[in-house]
C-alpha cells in the first residue's frame, strides 16, 4: 500500500551517479528515505510516495516510488538549498547573506534580475552567473522528472527516461508512451500501456497496436521459436488490445514497411510473422553456413590416415570416432554429436592435436562460462566463453551488447571449435558465424538429445535434421554398466534406469516436506566434507521449486548470526557468505580482479559467486572466476540464490554429485528431456528424493514443444538452389 510523507530535506547522504539517494527528512520526527530521487537538495519541501520498510541493519526506513518536491520558503530552508553543494562557489556564509538581503524574493532575483546579488559583499559577477546557471538547470530537471512522474513512471523510471531521451524526454513520451519499452529497463508493454492509458492515449492509437503486436513477438522468442503464424497472431493481438482485427492487420502492415517485422509466405494459405531480427539471424546463419560447406575444403591433408590412426593412444578409436576426427578437419564446418562417455573429449583432443601438428591454431569455445572451464580442464587447452572469444562489448546508449570481432575483424584463428552447442541460440551462433575468419573451420560439437538453448532457436537440432551439414553422431559409449551415463541413456530410451546406492540413488518419500528435509541434510552433509554439491529441480516456484529450497538450504548451511549482515529484495534474502548466481546478461556491470588488477564489465546469466558482504544497501559478490562486483539495492534483481536453481540454469555444468527433487505430479513439461539433462550433470552421483510415480511419468514423457524456426528449411532451401536443383 502506498503511504505518504512530507518534510523538509535536511540532508543527503548519498547520491549515485544513476540517482539512487539516501536523505535524511525532517518530518514529523526525522526519517530516512531511500530511492530514486537524482537531484534532491536539502532544504527542499517535499512528498514522499511509497512505504515504510524495516532495514535489518539501518531501522526503519521510507522507501520511495515518486515524490513532489518544492522551493522552500522557509528562509533558513533557502540558506540550507542554496549552500547545498550544486552551486559552485557558495557556501553557506554567502547563501545567508543573499537571503537576509533578498528575503523570500531570493529565487526571484536569481531567476530574473541575478546580477542584483553583486551587491552583495563577496558576490562577483561570475559567481552572480553561476548561481543564475545553476538554478536554470535544477528547474529544468526538476521539470522533467516531476513531468514524468506526474504521467505514472515511478522515479526510477523517470531518471532512466530522462537519461535516455534528454531535456524532451516528458514531450516524447507524452506523444508515444511506447519508446520507453524501447529505452527504459524494466519497462515492459504492459506498464506503457498502463502510462498510455493513464495519460489518455486512446485504445486504437497506432503506437499502442504496433507495440502490442511487438510484443507477442517478443513473448514469441523469449519462448524459443522466430517466428508466429499470421492467422495467430492477428486475432490474438485484437483481443489483447481490445482492438478491432483489421486494426491490428493495418499496424501489422506498417510494421513490415518499417521493415521491423518481416511477413513470408511458408505454407500455401499462410503467412508467418518474424520479428526482423530473428528472420535476419536465421536466413544468415543458413546462409553462411552453406556458403561454407560449399565453398572449397580446406587444402587435404598428406598422410590424414596416419595421423587418425597415430591418434589412438591407450586403446584405438572406433570407425565412428575415425569419421568424427576426419570429418571435423576435412570440413570447413561439421557437427559432432553423441551422449556422455561416446568419446567427444577424445575426438576433440585428436583434432587439436592433428591441426596443432600442422601449425594451425585452434580457438576453444562454450556458450556459458563453465562449459568453457570444462573444455579447457578437458583439453588441457584455453577455452573462452563465446562472449569473451567475440570481444563483447557495451553500447550505453542502446542498452545493448555488441562485439568487436566481427566480419570486418574476425578472430585469429584456423579452426573455431565449439563446445555444448545445444545451447547456442540463433542471435549468438550468427554472431559467432560473422567472426569466423575466411578459410577456419568450424567445429560444433554437442548432445542433441539436452534441453534446447534458452535463447531462441534450434541451432544444434535444426542443423543436424536439414543434412545439409556433415554431421557424425557418436553412438558407442565407454562407460562402466552401472554409470551414470548408462542411467541417462536408459532415460532417453525410456527405461527406468538400474538404481543402487552408489551412483543413482533414488529415495522414496511421502510429503513435500520429507523431500525438502532429506535433500537439505545431504546438500548440508556433502557441503561440510567440501563435495562439489549442487542441487537442481524442474521449476522455480512451489514448495519444492528452487525459490523455496534455496532459503531452506541458507538457513541450514549459512544460517544467521550476529555481525553477518543480510538485505532482503523483493521475496529473495542475501546474506553474508551465501551463493548466489547472475541470473541476466549485463555487459555493464563493472568488475574488478584482485588478483591480476584488471577492471572490465559484464557479468553473465549462469555466472556464479558468493556474497562477500553488504554495506550500505550495496551487495559485494565474489564470482568463481575471481571477479568482484558491487551490486546496488536496484540491480538486486540480477542475483539469485544458487544454493539450488533450475535444471534449465544447470546446462552446460558439471558436478560430483546432483540433488534433484521429484513431486510435482504427472505435469506436461516433466520430460525425459528435462531429466536426462538434469541427471547429465553428475560426475559421480545422482541422488533424487520424492515421487517414483513422477520419475516414471518424467522418463514415459518424451514430448518436446516444437519451436517453430526456419534454419534447417532455409539451410535446405539454399543448399537446393546452390546445387542448381531449382530455377
Ligand atoms: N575408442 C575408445 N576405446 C576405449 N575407450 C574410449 C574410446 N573412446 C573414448 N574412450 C574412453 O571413454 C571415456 C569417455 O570418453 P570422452 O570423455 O571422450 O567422452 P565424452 O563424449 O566427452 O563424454 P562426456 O560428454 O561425458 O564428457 C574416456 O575415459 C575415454 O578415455
Amino acid at each position: 500500500m502506498n503511504e505518504e510523507l512530507e518534510g523538509t530535506v535536511v540532508s543527503i547522504i548519498y547520491e549515485s551517479a544513476d540517482g539512487y539517494t539516501v536523505a535524511e527528512i525532517e518530518a514529523e520526527e526525522p526519517t530516512i528515505v531511500v530511492g530514486n530521487m537524482p537531484g534532491l537538495k536539502p532544504g527542499e519541501r517535499t512528498r514522499f510516495f511509497g512505504m515504510f520498510k524495516n532495514h535489518a541493519k539501518y531501522g526503519t526506513q521510507f522507501a520511495v516510488q515518486s515524490y513532489e518536491s518544492a522551493l522552500p520558503h522557509d528562509l533558513n530552508d533557502i540558506v540550507l538549498f542554496l549552500a547545498g553543494g550544486f552551486i559552485k562557489g557558495l557556501g553557506e556564509v554567502l547563501a545567508t547573506r543573499i537571503v537576509e538581503e533578498f528575503g523570500e524574493d531570493t529565487f526571484e532575483v536569481i531567476e530574473k534580475d541575478h546580477r542584483e546579488l553583486t551587491r552583495i559583499r563577496g558576490v562577483s559577477r561570475r559567481l552572480a552567473d553561476s548561481v543564475h546557471e545553476a538554478m536554470k538547470e535544477y528547474a529544468r530537471k526538476k521539470y522533467v522528472y516531476s513531468d514524468l512522474m506526474g504521467m505514472g513512471l515511478t522515479a526510477r523510471q523517470a531518471t532512466a527516461a530522462a537519461a535516455a531521451l534528454g531535456d524532451d524526454a516528458a514531450r516524447l513520451v507524452r506523444e508515444n508512451p511506447y519508446i520507453l519499452i524501447e529505452h527504459v529497463r524494466g519497462i515492459d508493454f504492459l506498464t506503457a500501456d498502463r502510462i498510455a492509458l493513464h495519460i489518455g492515449v486512446g485504445e486504437n492509437s497506432p503506437f499502442r497496436i504496433k507495440n502490442g503486436i511487438l510484443n507477442v513477438l517478443q513473448k514469441v522468442l523469449a519462448q524459443g521459436s522466430t517466428y508466429v503464424r499470421r492467422k495467430q497472431l492477428i486475432p490474438h493481438v485484437a483481443k489483447n488490445l481490445n482492438v478491432a482485427e483489421p486494426e491490428v492487420n493495418r499496424a501489422l502492415l506498417a510494421l513490415a514497411l518499417a521493415k521491423d517485422v518481416v511477413l513470408k509466405k511458408y505454407y500455401p494459405d499462410q503467412q508467418v510473422v518474424f520479428l526482423a531480427s530473428a528472420y535476419r539471424a536465421e536466413t544468415r546463419c543458413a546462409a553462411r553456413l552453406v556458403a561454407l560447406v560449399k565453398t572449397s575444403a580446406p587444402d587435404s591433408i598428406k598422410n590424414l590416415d596416419r595421423l587418425v590412426k597415430k591418434q589412438s593412444g591407450a586403446f584405438s578409436l572406433t570407425d565412428e570416432q575415425e569419421s568424427a576426427v576426419r570429418a571435423a578437419v576435412e570440413n570447413r564446418v561439421c557437427v559432432i554429436t553423441g551422449g556422455p562417455g561416446t568419446g567427444k573429449t577424445t575426438i576433440l583432443k585428436a583434432v587439436l592435436n592433428i591441426l596443432g601438428g600442422l601449425g594451425l591454431t585452434c580457438s576453444l569455445t562454450a556458450p556459458t562460462g563453465r562449459a568453457a572451464k570444462r573444455m579447457q580442464e578437458m583439453a588441457g587447452t584455453q577455452a573462452a566463453t563465446i562472449h569473451r572469444l567475440l570481444e563483447y562489448s557495451y553500447d550505453e546508449d542502446e542498452y545493448n551488447c555488441y562485439f568487436r570481432r566481427n566480419e570486418e575483424n574476425p578472430v585469429e584463428a584456423n579452426a573455431v571449435i565449439v563446445d555444448e552447442v545445444s545451447m547456442l541460440d540463433v542471435f549468438l551462433f550468427h554472431n559467432l558465424l560473422k567472426a569466423l575468419p575466411e578459410g577456419a573451420r568450424l567445429i560444433l560439437v554437442g548432445d542433441a538429445d539436452q534441453l534446447p538453448s534458452v535463447g531462441p532457436g534450434n541451432v544444434m537440432g535444426d542443423i543436424i535434421d536439414s543434412g545439409v551439414v556433415p554431421c557424425v553422431k557418436l553412438t558407442r559409449r565407454f562407460r562402466n554398466a552401472g554409470s551414470i551415463a548408462d542411467a541417462a541413456y536408459d532415460i532417453l530410451s525410456g527405461k527406468v534406469p538400474e538404481l543402487c546406492d552408489d551412483s543413482f540413488e533414488f529415495r522414496e518419500c511421502s510429503s513435500v516436506d520429507e523431500v525438502r528435509e532429506l535433500l537439505c541434510a545431504e546438500y548440508e552433509a556433502y557441503a561440510k566434507k567440501g563435495v562439489d554439491v549442487q542441487l537442481i529441480a524442474p521449476i522455480k516456484r512451489t514448495d519444492l521449486g528452487t525459490i523455496a529450497l534455496n532459503s531452506a538450504i541458507r538457513e541450514r548451511v549459512n544460517p544467521p548470526k550476529t555481525g553477518k549482515a543480510e538485505i532482503t529484495f523483493g521475496d529473495r534474502t542475501f546474506r553474508e557468505g551465501d551463493r548466489v548466481m547472475q541470473i541476466k546478461n549485463n555487459y555493464a556491470r563493472e568488475w574488478r580482479d584482485d588478483t591480476s588488477l584488471t577492471l572490465g564489465e559484464g557479468v553473465f546469466n549462469g555466472d556464479i559467486g558468493t556474497v562477500a558482504g553488504i554495506t550500505a544497501g550495496t551487495v559485494d559478490v565474489l564470482f568463481e572466476d575471481m571477479k568482484r562486483c558491487e551490486y546496488e539495492t536496484m540491480a538486486l534483481s540480477e542475483l539469485d540464490g544458487a544454493y539450488a536453481y533450475t535444471i534449465h540454469k544447470s546446462q552446460g555444468s558439471e558436478f560430483d554429485v546432483i540433488l534433484m527433487p521429484m513431486m510435482y505430479g504427472a505435469q506436461p513439461f516433466l520430460t525425459r528431456n528435462l531429466l536426462y539433462t538434469g541427471v547429465t550433470r553428475a560426475k559421480r552421483k545422482v541422488l533424487v528424493a520424492g515421487s517414483m510415480r513422477t520419475f516414471e511419468h518424467m522418463i514415459g514423457n518424451a514430448w518436446q514443444g516444437r519451436r517453430a524456426t526456419v534454419l534447417k528449411r532455409e539451410l535446405m532451401y539454399l543448399d537446393r538452389l546452390t546445387n542448381g536443383q531449382m530455377e
